[in-house]
């Protein structure tokens, strides 16, 4: 995908976080896009699981790992809603930047390792700080997971 990532745009202070840190040699590198151009309610990113990532069951991804991804594809997805309401381009100051204050994850099915993982989210509530977002994880047509995330964005101080 040649689109700017919204994690591309995230200062070199936030650039090295374990899920989506550009400048995180050893993390995951998760990249976070809106769904396409006209629709600017959904966000997806993708994702495929090596070997390592198991969770000890052969060809089955660790549930950690799948948290991960959706907790980096959460605060993105946040942070990417609250710049597009305010119609500002995203990486512009003062910096908009979400943490997770809570993500509740059901598991319903083993993610597969080695196939392509699609992650996608919607901000569905975003006021004042806080932001709800609803998030699944798929493989193929196959739902894996799917979660909610409060985030809560950082006090410019
Ligand atoms: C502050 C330091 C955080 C440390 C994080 C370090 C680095 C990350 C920084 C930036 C990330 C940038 C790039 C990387 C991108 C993604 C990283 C992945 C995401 C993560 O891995 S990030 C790490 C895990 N994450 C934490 O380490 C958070 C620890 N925690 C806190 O730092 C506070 O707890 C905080 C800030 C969450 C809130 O504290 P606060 O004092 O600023 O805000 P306050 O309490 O006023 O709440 C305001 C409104 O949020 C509601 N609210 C609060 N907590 C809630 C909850 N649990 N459930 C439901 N609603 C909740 C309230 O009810 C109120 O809502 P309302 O306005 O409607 O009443």
């Amino acid at each position: 995908m040649s689109k700017k990532a919204f994690q591309d745009s995230y200062s070199a202070e936030f650039s090295h976080c374990y899920g989506c840190g550009r400048d995180n040699p050893h993390g995951l590198q998760l990249k976070s896009y809106w769904l396409n151009d006209e629709d600017k309610t959904h966000t997806i990113a993708h994702f495929t699981p090596k070997p390592y990532h198991t969770g000890g069951v052969p060809n089955n991804a660790y549930g950690g790992l799948i948290a991960s991804l959706l907790d980096c594809h959460g605060t993105a997805s946040a942070a990417a809603a609250a710049y597009e309401t305010q119609g500002r381009k995203m990486g512009s100051t003062p910096v908009l930047r979400f943490v997770t204050a809570s993500l509740s994850i059901d598991f319903l099915r083993p993610t597969p390792i080695g196939e392509e993982l699609t992650l996608c989210g919607k901000v569905t509530q975003l006021k004042d700080r806080k932001a709800t977002i609803t998030l699944s994880l798929s493989a193929g047509n196959m739902l894996c997971a799917t979660g909610t995330m409060t985030a809560v964005r950082l006090k410019s101080e």
